[in-house]
Protein backbone atom coordinates (compact mmCIF):
# COMPACT_ATOMS: atom_id res chain seq x y z
CA UNK A 1 0.00 0.00 0.00
CA UNK A 2 1.24 3.38 -0.95
CA UNK A 3 0.06 6.13 1.08
CA UNK A 4 -1.20 9.77 -1.06
CA UNK A 5 -0.27 12.86 0.79
CA UNK A 6 -1.10 15.12 -1.89
CA UNK A 7 -4.28 16.67 -1.00
CA UNK A 8 -3.54 16.26 2.99
CA UNK A 9 -2.52 19.29 5.01
CA UNK A 10 -0.90 19.00 8.37
CA UNK A 11 0.04 21.64 10.52
CA UNK A 12 2.27 21.52 13.47
CA UNK A 13 3.05 23.85 16.71
CA UNK A 14 6.27 24.72 17.13
CA UNK A 15 7.69 24.78 21.15
CA UNK A 16 7.06 21.01 22.66
CA UNK A 17 6.20 19.94 19.05
CA UNK A 18 9.06 20.69 16.46
CA UNK A 19 11.66 22.51 18.93
CA UNK A 20 12.55 21.55 22.15
CA UNK A 21 12.80 25.32 23.33
CA UNK A 22 12.97 25.60 27.10
CA UNK A 23 16.56 26.49 27.07
CA UNK A 24 16.09 29.70 25.93
CA UNK A 25 13.09 30.58 27.68
CA UNK A 26 14.78 30.11 31.07
CA UNK A 27 17.34 31.45 30.30
CA UNK A 28 15.71 34.78 29.49
CA UNK A 29 13.56 34.37 32.37
CA UNK A 30 16.30 34.02 34.66
CA UNK A 31 17.88 37.38 33.06
CA UNK A 32 15.10 39.24 33.01
CA UNK A 33 14.49 38.56 36.80
CA UNK A 34 18.22 39.24 37.93
CA UNK A 35 18.27 42.53 36.02
CA UNK A 36 15.03 43.61 37.82
CA UNK A 37 16.92 42.41 41.07
CA UNK A 38 14.55 39.55 41.96
CA UNK A 39 15.93 36.61 43.59
CA UNK A 40 17.01 33.40 40.66
CA UNK A 41 13.73 31.28 40.78
CA UNK A 42 14.42 27.29 41.05
CA UNK A 43 13.71 24.93 38.40
CA UNK A 44 10.17 24.03 39.16
CA UNK A 45 8.88 27.79 39.28
CA UNK A 46 11.08 28.16 35.46
CA UNK A 47 9.02 25.03 34.31
CA UNK A 48 6.10 26.89 34.63
CA UNK A 49 7.07 29.57 32.28
CA UNK A 50 6.39 27.78 29.50
CA UNK A 51 3.18 27.75 27.99
CA UNK A 52 1.36 31.22 29.58
CA UNK A 53 1.48 34.58 27.92
CA UNK A 54 5.08 36.36 29.88
CA UNK A 55 3.27 38.93 31.45
CA UNK A 56 1.37 36.38 33.63
CA UNK A 57 4.38 34.19 34.29
CA UNK A 58 5.77 37.09 35.77
CA UNK A 59 3.10 38.06 38.02
CA UNK A 60 1.88 34.71 39.08
CA UNK A 61 4.95 32.48 39.48
CA UNK A 62 7.43 35.86 40.87
CA UNK A 63 4.84 38.13 42.50
CA UNK A 64 5.67 41.03 40.56
CA UNK A 65 3.78 43.78 39.75
CA UNK A 66 2.08 45.07 36.23
CA UNK A 67 4.79 47.59 35.71
CA UNK A 68 7.43 45.19 36.71
CA UNK A 69 6.09 41.95 34.62
CA UNK A 70 5.62 44.84 32.06
CA UNK A 71 9.59 45.82 32.26
CA UNK A 72 10.96 42.22 33.02
CA UNK A 73 8.73 41.15 29.99
CA UNK A 74 11.05 43.84 27.64
CA UNK A 75 14.13 42.90 28.99
CA UNK A 76 12.79 39.34 28.57
CA UNK A 77 12.23 39.78 24.52
CA UNK A 78 15.67 42.05 24.30
CA UNK A 79 17.59 39.11 24.96
CA UNK A 80 14.81 36.66 23.22
CA UNK A 81 15.09 38.07 19.97
CA UNK A 82 18.47 38.08 19.94
CA UNK A 83 19.92 35.02 21.68
CA UNK A 84 17.63 32.97 23.27
CA UNK A 85 15.53 32.04 20.00
CA UNK A 86 18.39 30.37 19.36
CA UNK A 87 19.07 28.39 22.21
CA UNK A 88 16.88 25.82 20.97
CA UNK A 89 17.02 22.26 19.39
CA UNK A 90 15.30 20.47 16.91
CA UNK A 91 13.52 17.51 18.77
CA UNK A 92 15.49 13.96 17.52
CA UNK A 93 13.33 12.10 14.11
CA UNK A 94 11.56 15.86 13.54
CA UNK A 95 14.01 16.96 10.61
CA UNK A 96 13.49 13.25 8.89
CA UNK A 97 9.74 13.43 9.46
CA UNK A 98 8.82 16.43 8.09
CA UNK A 99 11.10 15.91 5.22
CA UNK A 100 9.19 12.44 4.17
CA UNK A 101 6.02 14.20 4.65
CA UNK A 102 6.97 16.51 2.36
CA UNK A 103 9.07 14.19 -0.05
CA UNK A 104 5.18 12.54 0.20
CA UNK A 105 3.65 15.31 -0.97
CA UNK A 106 1.30 16.65 2.23
CA UNK A 107 0.92 20.27 2.29
CA UNK A 108 3.21 21.27 5.69
CA UNK A 109 2.43 24.54 8.12
CA UNK A 110 3.13 25.86 11.92
CA UNK A 111 0.48 26.90 13.70
CA UNK A 112 1.95 28.52 16.73
CA UNK A 113 0.71 30.65 19.67
CA UNK A 114 4.76 32.38 18.99
CA UNK A 115 4.91 35.76 17.66
CA UNK A 116 5.95 36.16 14.09
CA UNK A 117 9.37 37.11 14.33
CA UNK A 118 10.80 35.28 16.50
CA UNK A 119 8.96 32.00 14.89
CA UNK A 120 10.00 33.19 11.35
CA UNK A 121 13.75 33.16 12.12
CA UNK A 122 13.97 29.57 14.34
CA UNK A 123 11.87 28.31 10.99
CA UNK A 124 14.81 29.65 8.44
CA UNK A 125 17.82 29.09 11.24
CA UNK A 126 16.82 25.18 11.16
CA UNK A 127 15.83 24.99 7.32
CA UNK A 128 12.32 24.00 7.85
CA UNK A 129 10.94 27.39 5.78
CA UNK A 130 11.61 25.28 2.87
CA UNK A 131 9.40 22.27 3.73
CA UNK A 132 6.46 24.88 4.98
CA UNK A 133 3.49 26.08 2.84
CA UNK A 134 2.26 28.20 5.55
CA UNK A 135 3.38 29.61 8.62
CA UNK A 136 0.55 31.71 11.01
CA UNK A 137 1.75 33.15 14.71
CA UNK A 138 -0.38 34.70 17.28
CA UNK A 139 -1.20 38.63 17.20
CA UNK A 140 -1.69 40.56 20.44
CA UNK A 141 -5.10 40.80 18.74
CA UNK A 142 -5.72 37.11 17.69
CA UNK A 143 -4.11 34.15 19.56
CA UNK A 144 -6.95 31.31 19.53
CA UNK A 145 -5.37 28.20 17.84
CA UNK A 146 -8.80 27.66 16.09
CA UNK A 147 -8.91 30.62 14.69
CA UNK A 148 -5.21 30.35 13.96
CA UNK A 149 -5.79 26.86 12.35
CA UNK A 150 -8.76 28.27 10.12
CA UNK A 151 -6.25 30.88 9.25
CA UNK A 152 -3.89 28.15 7.97
CA UNK A 153 -6.45 26.56 5.63
CA UNK A 154 -6.96 27.55 1.93
CA UNK A 155 -10.71 27.10 1.25
CA UNK A 156 -10.63 23.77 -1.17
CA UNK A 157 -8.33 21.79 1.59
CA UNK A 158 -8.29 18.13 1.77
CA UNK A 159 -7.82 16.45 5.16
CA UNK A 160 -6.05 18.25 7.95
CA UNK A 161 -4.61 17.19 10.96
CA UNK A 162 -3.23 19.23 13.78
CA UNK A 163 0.05 18.01 15.61
CA UNK A 164 0.52 19.30 18.99
CA UNK A 165 1.93 18.96 22.68
CA UNK A 166 -0.61 20.80 24.42
CA UNK A 167 -4.50 21.05 25.54
CA UNK A 168 -4.82 24.61 23.20
CA UNK A 169 -3.22 22.18 20.20
CA UNK A 170 -6.28 19.89 20.40
CA UNK A 171 -9.09 22.48 21.77
CA UNK A 172 -8.19 24.12 19.01
CA UNK A 173 -7.90 21.60 16.31
CA UNK A 174 -11.64 20.04 17.31
CA UNK A 175 -13.16 23.48 17.15
CA UNK A 176 -12.07 24.21 13.78
CA UNK A 177 -13.38 20.80 12.84
CA UNK A 178 -9.52 18.78 11.99
CA UNK A 179 -8.07 16.04 13.08
CA UNK A 180 -5.79 16.16 16.33
CA UNK A 181 -2.74 14.18 16.84
CA UNK A 182 -1.43 15.09 20.36
CA UNK A 183 2.63 14.50 20.90
CA UNK A 184 3.83 12.83 24.48
CA UNK A 185 7.43 14.15 24.08
CA UNK A 186 6.57 17.96 24.37
CA UNK A 187 5.55 19.74 27.76
CA UNK A 188 2.12 18.30 27.78
CA UNK A 189 1.05 14.99 29.40
CA UNK A 190 -0.60 12.14 27.68
CA UNK A 191 -3.61 12.28 30.00
CA UNK A 192 -3.77 16.38 29.12
CA UNK A 193 -4.03 15.20 25.42
CA UNK A 194 -6.40 12.59 25.91
CA UNK A 195 -8.70 14.56 27.92
CA UNK A 196 -8.89 17.67 25.43
CA UNK A 197 -9.99 15.57 22.19
CA UNK A 198 -6.88 13.64 20.76
CA UNK A 199 -7.41 11.21 18.14
CA UNK A 200 -4.00 10.06 17.98
CA UNK A 201 -1.32 9.78 20.44
CA UNK A 202 2.68 9.08 19.11
CA UNK A 203 5.36 9.07 21.74
CA UNK A 204 7.98 10.58 18.84
CA UNK A 205 8.44 12.08 15.97
CA UNK A 206 9.08 8.24 14.07
CA UNK A 207 5.36 7.32 14.94
CA UNK A 208 3.64 10.89 14.02
CA UNK A 209 5.05 9.19 10.27
CA UNK A 210 4.07 5.77 11.27
CA UNK A 211 0.22 7.23 12.10
CA UNK A 212 0.22 9.14 8.77
CA UNK A 213 2.34 7.14 6.10
CA UNK A 214 3.24 4.16 7.37
CA UNK A 215 4.91 2.91 4.04
CA UNK A 216 7.21 6.52 3.82
CA UNK A 217 10.55 5.56 3.29
CA UNK A 218 12.76 7.98 4.24
CA UNK A 219 14.68 10.52 1.81
CA UNK A 220 18.82 9.66 1.64
CA UNK A 221 20.63 11.06 4.44
CA UNK A 222 24.59 12.29 3.39
CA UNK A 223 28.31 11.17 3.75
CA UNK A 224 31.06 13.36 5.00
CA UNK A 225 34.38 12.89 6.14
CA UNK A 226 36.72 14.59 8.19
CA UNK A 227 40.46 14.61 7.05
CA UNK A 228 43.89 16.03 8.46
CA UNK A 229 47.40 15.18 9.59
CA UNK A 230 47.40 13.33 13.49
CA UNK A 231 46.90 15.76 16.04
CA UNK A 232 44.97 18.39 13.57
CA UNK A 233 41.93 18.40 16.14
CA UNK A 234 39.68 15.74 14.04
CA UNK A 235 38.70 14.29 17.43
CA UNK A 236 38.24 17.27 18.58
CA UNK A 237 36.28 19.12 15.75
CA UNK A 238 33.85 16.48 14.83
CA UNK A 239 32.57 15.82 19.12
CA UNK A 240 31.41 19.79 17.99
CA UNK A 241 29.83 19.27 14.53
CA UNK A 242 28.10 16.21 15.76
CA UNK A 243 26.90 18.42 18.49
CA UNK A 244 25.47 21.05 16.47
CA UNK A 245 24.19 18.27 14.06
CA UNK A 246 22.23 16.92 16.58
CA UNK A 247 20.87 20.40 18.04
CA UNK A 248 19.77 20.61 14.18
CA UNK A 249 17.51 17.56 14.30
CA UNK A 250 20.26 15.43 12.10
CA UNK A 251 20.34 11.69 12.75
CA UNK A 252 24.16 11.50 13.29
CA UNK A 253 26.16 8.28 13.26
CA UNK A 254 29.60 8.91 14.61
CA UNK A 255 32.36 6.75 12.88
CA UNK A 256 35.93 6.15 11.96
CA UNK A 257 38.61 4.72 9.86
CA UNK A 258 40.14 2.40 10.48
CA UNK A 259 37.70 0.79 12.46
CA UNK A 260 34.28 1.95 12.85
CA UNK A 261 32.78 -1.81 13.14
CA UNK A 262 33.89 -5.05 15.09
CA UNK A 263 36.07 -6.58 12.65
CA UNK A 264 37.57 -3.23 11.36
CA UNK A 265 38.22 -2.13 15.06
CA UNK A 266 40.30 -5.02 14.88
CA UNK A 267 42.07 -4.53 11.75
CA UNK A 268 43.07 -0.94 13.67
CA UNK A 269 44.66 -2.79 16.05
CA UNK A 270 46.75 -4.40 14.20
CA UNK A 271 47.94 -1.33 11.86
CA UNK A 272 48.93 1.17 15.05
CA UNK A 273 50.43 -1.60 17.59
CA UNK A 274 53.90 -0.63 17.76
CA UNK A 275 54.84 -3.59 17.55
CA UNK A 276 54.21 -4.47 14.20
CA UNK A 277 57.46 -2.78 13.06
CA UNK A 278 57.48 -5.91 10.34
CA UNK A 279 54.41 -4.33 7.90
CA UNK A 280 55.32 -4.07 4.76
CA UNK A 281 53.49 -0.84 2.71
CA UNK A 282 51.73 -2.48 0.61
CA UNK A 283 50.01 -5.17 3.73
CA UNK A 284 49.15 -1.70 4.92
CA UNK A 285 47.59 -0.45 2.11
CA UNK A 286 45.71 -3.37 2.23
CA UNK A 287 44.41 -3.59 5.51
CA UNK A 288 43.06 0.16 5.58
CA UNK A 289 41.18 -1.10 2.52
CA UNK A 290 40.25 -4.11 3.70
CA UNK A 291 38.74 -2.08 7.27
CA UNK A 292 37.06 -0.15 4.47
CA UNK A 293 35.51 -2.56 2.84
CA UNK A 294 33.76 -3.75 5.74
CA UNK A 295 32.97 -0.38 7.09
CA UNK A 296 31.29 1.19 3.78
CA UNK A 297 28.74 -2.23 3.77
CA UNK A 298 28.44 -2.82 7.26
CA UNK A 299 28.16 1.05 8.29
CA UNK A 300 28.22 3.57 6.08
CA UNK A 301 25.49 2.43 2.82
CA UNK A 302 22.89 1.05 5.45
CA UNK A 303 22.92 4.39 7.41
CA UNK A 304 22.85 6.93 4.60
CA UNK A 305 19.92 4.60 2.85
CA UNK A 306 18.10 5.14 6.41
CA UNK A 307 18.61 9.17 6.01
CA UNK A 308 21.15 9.51 8.47
CA UNK A 309 24.19 11.74 8.06
CA UNK A 310 27.31 9.77 8.58
CA UNK A 311 30.29 12.07 10.13
CA UNK A 312 33.52 9.66 9.33
CA UNK A 313 37.03 10.50 11.02
CA UNK A 314 38.63 9.78 8.06
CA UNK A 315 37.98 7.94 4.80
CA UNK A 316 39.98 6.85 1.22
CA UNK A 317 41.51 10.62 1.42
CA UNK A 318 43.91 9.68 4.42
CA UNK A 319 45.08 6.34 2.19
CA UNK A 320 45.96 8.66 -0.86
CA UNK A 321 47.83 10.80 1.49
CA UNK A 322 49.00 8.26 4.33
CA UNK A 323 50.07 5.21 1.66
CA UNK A 324 50.14 6.81 -1.56
CA UNK A 325 52.43 10.33 -0.44
CA UNK A 326 53.50 9.46 2.70
CA UNK A 327 54.70 5.66 1.81
CA UNK A 328 54.96 6.68 -2.28
CA UNK A 329 52.96 3.98 -3.11
CA UNK A 330 51.27 6.60 -5.42
CA UNK A 331 48.16 8.07 -5.94
CA UNK A 332 46.92 5.67 -8.29
CA UNK A 333 48.04 2.63 -6.92
CA UNK A 334 45.80 3.30 -3.87
CA UNK A 335 43.36 4.12 -5.72
CA UNK A 336 43.38 1.11 -7.87
CA UNK A 337 43.76 -1.34 -4.30
CA UNK A 338 40.75 0.71 -3.07
CA UNK A 339 38.16 0.55 -5.71
CA UNK A 340 36.38 -2.84 -4.81
CA UNK A 341 36.02 -1.46 -1.55
CA UNK A 342 34.83 1.51 -1.87
CA UNK A 343 32.38 0.79 -4.93
CA UNK A 344 31.82 4.65 -5.74
CA UNK A 345 31.07 5.59 -2.20
CA UNK A 346 32.74 8.96 -1.78
CA UNK A 347 31.91 11.58 0.70
CA UNK A 348 29.49 14.25 -0.41
CA UNK A 349 31.91 16.89 1.20
CA UNK A 350 34.87 16.60 3.38
CA UNK A 351 36.49 18.99 6.21
CA UNK A 352 40.35 19.57 6.34
CA UNK A 353 42.21 20.92 9.20
CA UNK A 354 44.77 22.47 7.78
CA UNK A 355 47.75 23.05 9.75
CA UNK A 356 51.53 22.16 9.02
CA UNK A 357 52.42 18.49 10.07
CA UNK A 358 55.29 19.99 12.52
CA UNK A 359 52.69 21.70 14.34
CA UNK A 360 50.12 18.52 14.49
CA UNK A 361 52.40 16.32 15.38
CA UNK A 362 53.61 18.13 18.42
CA UNK A 363 50.06 18.30 19.09
CA UNK A 364 49.18 14.71 18.90
CA UNK A 365 52.57 13.56 20.72
CA UNK A 366 51.59 15.98 23.84
CA UNK A 367 48.16 14.37 24.28
CA UNK A 368 49.04 10.79 24.06
CA UNK A 369 52.05 8.48 23.60
CA UNK A 370 52.54 7.89 19.72
CA UNK A 371 51.08 4.78 17.54
CA UNK A 372 53.37 3.14 14.71
CA UNK A 373 51.60 5.53 12.17
CA UNK A 374 52.82 9.19 14.62
CA UNK A 375 56.20 7.39 15.20
CA UNK A 376 57.25 7.76 11.25
CA UNK A 377 60.04 10.09 10.44
CA UNK A 378 59.41 14.12 9.91
CA UNK A 379 59.84 13.40 6.16
CA UNK A 380 57.23 11.02 6.09
CA UNK A 381 54.34 13.46 7.65
CA UNK A 382 55.43 16.06 5.31
CA UNK A 383 54.77 13.78 1.98
CA UNK A 384 51.16 13.30 3.72
CA UNK A 385 51.13 16.76 4.34
CA UNK A 386 51.68 17.52 0.62
CA UNK A 387 49.31 14.35 -0.27
CA UNK A 388 46.43 16.20 0.77
CA UNK A 389 47.23 19.24 -0.82
CA UNK A 390 47.39 17.28 -4.02
CA UNK A 391 44.14 16.00 -3.43
CA UNK A 392 42.60 18.97 -2.53
CA UNK A 393 43.73 20.65 -5.84
CA UNK A 394 42.35 17.84 -7.76
CA UNK A 395 39.15 18.42 -6.36
CA UNK A 396 38.32 21.58 -4.84
CA UNK A 397 34.58 21.69 -4.77
CA UNK A 398 34.65 18.34 -2.20
CA UNK A 399 36.76 20.19 0.03
CA UNK A 400 36.34 22.82 2.87
CA UNK A 401 39.60 23.80 3.98
CA UNK A 402 39.43 25.10 7.49
CA UNK A 403 42.43 26.75 9.00
CA UNK A 404 43.26 24.25 12.25
CA UNK A 405 45.57 26.86 13.72
CA UNK A 406 43.11 29.02 14.68
CA UNK A 407 41.27 28.10 18.29
CA UNK A 408 38.73 25.13 18.55
CA UNK A 409 35.81 28.03 19.22
CA UNK A 410 36.28 29.74 15.54
CA UNK A 411 37.09 26.61 13.39
CA UNK A 412 34.07 24.78 15.18
CA UNK A 413 32.15 27.50 13.45
CA UNK A 414 33.44 27.50 10.68
CA UNK A 415 32.63 24.20 10.16
CA UNK A 416 29.12 24.52 11.11
CA UNK A 417 28.12 27.01 9.13
CA UNK A 418 29.44 25.05 5.77
CA UNK A 419 28.35 22.00 6.56
CA UNK A 420 24.55 22.72 7.83
CA UNK A 421 24.33 24.90 4.84
CA UNK A 422 25.47 22.10 2.24
CA UNK A 423 23.08 19.59 4.57
CA UNK A 424 20.17 21.50 4.06
CA UNK A 425 20.68 22.54 0.53
CA UNK A 426 20.99 18.77 -0.25
CA UNK A 427 17.04 18.27 1.64
CA UNK A 428 15.44 19.83 -0.98
N1 LIG B 1 42.44 24.49 17.71
C1 LIG B 1 43.25 23.91 18.58
N2 LIG B 1 44.24 24.63 19.14
C2 LIG B 1 45.12 24.05 20.02
N3 LIG B 1 45.07 22.75 20.39
C3 LIG B 1 44.11 21.99 19.86
C4 LIG B 1 43.15 22.52 18.93
N4 LIG B 1 42.31 21.53 18.58
C5 LIG B 1 42.72 20.43 19.24
N5 LIG B 1 43.79 20.68 20.02
C6 LIG B 1 44.52 19.76 20.89
O1 LIG B 1 45.40 19.00 20.06
C7 LIG B 1 45.45 17.63 20.49
C8 LIG B 1 45.00 16.73 19.32
O2 LIG B 1 43.63 17.00 19.04
P1 LIG B 1 42.67 15.87 18.50
O3 LIG B 1 42.81 14.63 19.30
O4 LIG B 1 41.33 16.47 18.36
O5 LIG B 1 43.33 15.65 17.07
P2 LIG B 1 43.13 14.48 16.02
O6 LIG B 1 43.34 15.08 14.70
O7 LIG B 1 41.85 13.77 16.25
O8 LIG B 1 44.33 13.52 16.35
P3 LIG B 1 44.46 11.98 15.93
O9 LIG B 1 44.13 11.87 14.49
O10 LIG B 1 45.86 11.65 16.17
O11 LIG B 1 43.53 11.24 16.83
C9 LIG B 1 44.54 17.54 21.70
O12 LIG B 1 45.33 17.67 22.87
C10 LIG B 1 43.61 18.73 21.54
O13 LIG B 1 43.11 19.19 22.77
C1 LIG C 1 42.09 5.68 7.39
C2 LIG C 1 43.58 5.70 7.32
C3 LIG C 1 44.33 6.12 8.41
N1 LIG C 1 45.67 6.12 8.33
C4 LIG C 1 46.45 6.50 9.52
C5 LIG C 1 46.30 7.92 9.97
C6 LIG C 1 46.55 7.85 11.45
O1 LIG C 1 47.94 7.90 11.65
C7 LIG C 1 46.04 6.48 11.82
C8 LIG C 1 44.65 6.50 12.39
O2 LIG C 1 44.67 7.12 13.63
P1 LIG C 1 43.55 8.22 14.09
O3 LIG C 1 43.96 8.54 15.48
O4 LIG C 1 42.24 7.54 14.04
O5 LIG C 1 43.64 9.37 13.18
O6 LIG C 1 46.01 5.72 10.61
C9 LIG C 1 46.31 5.73 7.18
O7 LIG C 1 47.55 5.72 7.12
N2 LIG C 1 45.59 5.36 6.10
C10 LIG C 1 44.24 5.32 6.13
O8 LIG C 1 43.58 4.95 5.14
Amino acid sequence: MNCELKDTWILFDLDGTLTQSEEGIWNCAKHAVKEMGFPEPDAATLRKFIGPPLLYSFRTFLGMTEEQAEEAQRIYRARYTTVGMYENRVYPGVRTMLRTLWKQGAKLGVVTGKPAYPTGKILEHFGFDRFLSTVVCATDARAEKEHLIREALPENHGEVWMIGDRCFDMEGGKAAGVHTLGVTYGYGSEQELLETGAEKIAHTPTEILEILCPDAKPGRGAFLSVEGLDGSGKGTQIERLSDALDRWGFEVVHTREPGGTPIGEKIRDILLDRENTGMTDITEALLYAASRAQHVREKILPAVKEGKVVLCDRFLDSSVAYQGGGRQLGIDEILKINAPAVENTLPALTVYLDINHREALRRRCAASEPDRMEMEADSFHARVEEGYHELIARDPKRFVVVDATKSRDEIAAEIQEKVLTRLMENEK
